[in-house]
């Protein structure tokens, strides 16, 4: 072909491959409950019907789903895109094309969510290119495919001009409103499904923007795609731009059919919509009973409560020709059906392990250099602390008895400060959670993979190099053993207490959604840990049945690891008496032989390998159920 290029050729593919039909999707019968406390002290859980016995045919093109403020509209919507969880499903059954779906739907279909999320450090290519490279698989695509199909989606959804503008952060200012909802809708088409569900698109956005963003996706419709969609009340511009209605009220459904003929199915009842109404507010005042039945034999008389009103919809729209006609093709759907229930593939990812970990790895780390704020506070408060330990206890002598004492001090202090300085650990699963709830549900990767990306990109670069330094500067001013071994168990008594303290951070916030409880439940265990250190209290001392707490605590073998290192082969005099490192440490019952050593250590691992096993199983039980 002569002046088409083999970049103008891939690129025409790409956008055909927008063009495969969408499926029909099918709901019979779908009763949805979800459970609540009846109060807040109550043990008793009461079940509410938030779907109550919905059916429904969707075809190929541009299908609303709208109601008021709770009308089930995204209940709807999450059932049938297999989001919400299965156990409330009480009874129905939603079919893609005829074929039962499961669940599993929601790891291989495209679902823009309300709220955009994205990755506010990340631009919209970095974005749309994160998606294209997890989500479609290595087998099929090769890296130059991809980035292909990043570039027309960025061509389709009108994106050319902030492609490379960052999404914007809390404190980043970045694309707008309308540009972001381009970048989530485009995050999905990256894999150009077939089939898009979208819970309200419009909302938050101004009046064109919304429009433009509908547009979009009536111009994916006509290419045959199926794009289901709540909506709250559109304006007219964006009324007409629907194929089929479905209206719902209360979590039944009072029309579902053509969007056009919804305003003679309701005038043909007697509703009346005024000239220039917009249909969307007049359903939507018809729902609320603020415009009632006129000349007609169904009237309902004045004294009718505005529940009898809204019961009369649902029973008027099962009476109608509308409902029967849906019915008849369901019930010819499931006569035509296998009776050996046949679902859909089991998904699966589309990408390796390796290659997700590769991914979602290099994506933490650009997010920990543009956005370094975290790990400079990390590092700046390690120097700090390190110079100040250096000053408070600067050159500790060998005489009695501040040799003994500003050495014990020390390594205390040293203790609370490798611990409590790494609470800033407890944001790391909360602050990501919705982001990663929406990818991990989203077929991007697994569960273990986003967990060892944080543990490598964090632990290493925030937790282990600016212990080493702290470790350092301490050690060197205080004057402690001048010894290379001693200074490497040193400093890796000093790591290992870091690690075990940012693990049980991982544990409690892999565990609880929000800061508040995440500061609480981290303070407990370390202020528990502290007192039964050993250092505050004399265990031997305590009630027997407190001290067992003693095995607990990662103070104890991080003092005692110290202890032992500095205090071994010293000797520590004053005018008249002279006291070995030794005669010390068995006063105070700390066991110095080789393997007393090294158990503080295996403690220390212990508790790190522990937690973060429990971690990586809290993240794993993270409630994906909207
Ligand atoms: N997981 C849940 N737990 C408790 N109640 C729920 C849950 N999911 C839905 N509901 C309830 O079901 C009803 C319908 O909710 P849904 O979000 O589907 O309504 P909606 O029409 O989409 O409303 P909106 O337009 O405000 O988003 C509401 O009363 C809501 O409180």
């Amino acid at each position: 072909m002569a002046g088409v290029s083999e970049t103008d050729v891939m690129f025409e593919e790409s956008v055909a491959c927008f063009q495969a039909p969408g499926p029909t999707v099918t709901f019979q019968h779908l009763t949805y409950c979800v459970r609540e406390r009846e109060g807040i002290f109550s043990r008793k859980w009461v079940e509410k019907q938030v779907l109550k016995d919905v059916s429904g045919i969707l075809n190929p093109g541009m299908n609303a789903i709208m109601g008021p403020t709770g009308s089930g509209k995204t209940s709807l919507l999450d059932v049938i895109a297999g989001r919400k969880d299965p156990k409330g499903l009480k009874s129905g059954r939603v079919l893609v094309d005829n074929n039962v779906v499961t669940s599993d739907l929601r790891l291989c279909s495209a679902y823009v969510v309300q709220n955009d999320i994205l990755t506010g450090t990340l631009t919209v290519r970095e974005n749309l290119a994160f998606s294209a490279n997890l989500r479609l698989s290595l087998k099929e695509y090769s890296s130059s495919d991809k980035e292909m199909r990043v570039e027309s989606v960025i061509q389709e959804l009108g994106l050319k001009d902030c492609a490379d503008t960052k999404i914007g952060t809390l404190y980043l200012r970045g694309v707008s409103g309308g540009e972001k909802k381009r970048c989530s809708i485009g995050m999905e088409l990256i894999t150009f499904p077939s089939l898009l569900f979208l819970d309200e698109p419009t909302t938050g956005l101004d009046a064109n923007t919304a429009n433009s963003i509908m547009e979009l996706l009536q111009k994916l419709s006509k290419k045959g795609k199926t794009v289901i969609f709540s909506i709250h009340q559109p304006r007219y511009s964006i009324f007409r731009q629907f194929d089929h209605l479905t209206l719902m009220n209360k979590g039944e459904i009072i029309y579902a059919g053509s969007a056009d003929k919804a305003i003679g199915y309701f005038e043909d009842s007697g509703y009346k919509c005024e000239p220039f109404n917009n249909p969307a507010d007049f359903f939507l005042d018809v729902i609320n009973g603020t415009i009632t039945p006129q000349n007609h034999t169904e009237k309902l008389s004045s004294s009718d409560s505005t529940e009898e009103h809204e019961n009369h919809l649902s029973v008027m729209y099962r009476q109608s020709p509308y409902f029967i006609k849906v019915i008849d093709q369901l019930t010819q759907i499931s006569d035509d059906l296998d009776p050996v229930v046949k679902t859909g593939n089991r998904a699966c990812y589309a990408t390796p392990f390796y290659y997700q970990l590769m991914l979602v790895s290099g994506r933490t780390v650009r997010n920990i250099l543009r956005n370094p704020q975290t790990s400079y506070a990390q590092l700046f408060l390690n120097i700090f602390f390190g110079i100040l330990v250096g000053l408070i206890y600067y050159q500790i002598p060998h005489t009695l008895p501040e040799a003994l004492q500003n050495r014990t001090g020390a390594f205390f202090f040293l203790v609370i400060n490798m611990v409590f300085g790494n609470l800033s650990a407890v944001e790391l699963f909360i602050s990501e959670r919705v982001l990663f709830i929406h990818e991990n549900s989203s077929g991007y990767y697994r569960t273990s993979v986003y967990f060892l990306s944080k543990v490598f990109a964090d632990l290493l670069p925030n937790r282990i190099l600016p212990v080493f330094i702290f470790s350092a500067i301490p050690y060197f001013m205080m004057g402690l053993k001048l010894d290379v071994e001693a200074f490497f168990l040193y400093c890796l008594t000093m790591s290992l207490i870091s690690l075990s303290a940012v693990s049980l951070a991982f544990l409690v916030s892999a565990s609880v959604g929000s800061f508040a409880m995440a500061n609480i439940l981290i303070a407990i265990p370390f202020v528990f840990m502290m007192v039964f250190g050993g250092f505050l209290v004399n265990l031997n001392s305590m009630l027997s049945w407190m001290s067992w707490l003693k095995w607990a605590s990662m103070f104890r073998y991080g003092y005692n690891a110290l202890a032992v290192n500095e205090l071994k082969d010293q000797v520590f005099t004053d005018n008249f008496t002279r006291m070995t490192g030794e005669m010390y440490l068995d006063h105070q019952e700390i066991d110095y032989s080789t393997w007393g050593f090294w158990q503080n250590q295996v403690a220390l691992a212990g508790i790190m390998c522990t937690c973060l096993i429990l971690a990586y199983v809290q993240l794993r039980r993270i409630n994906r159920w909207k």
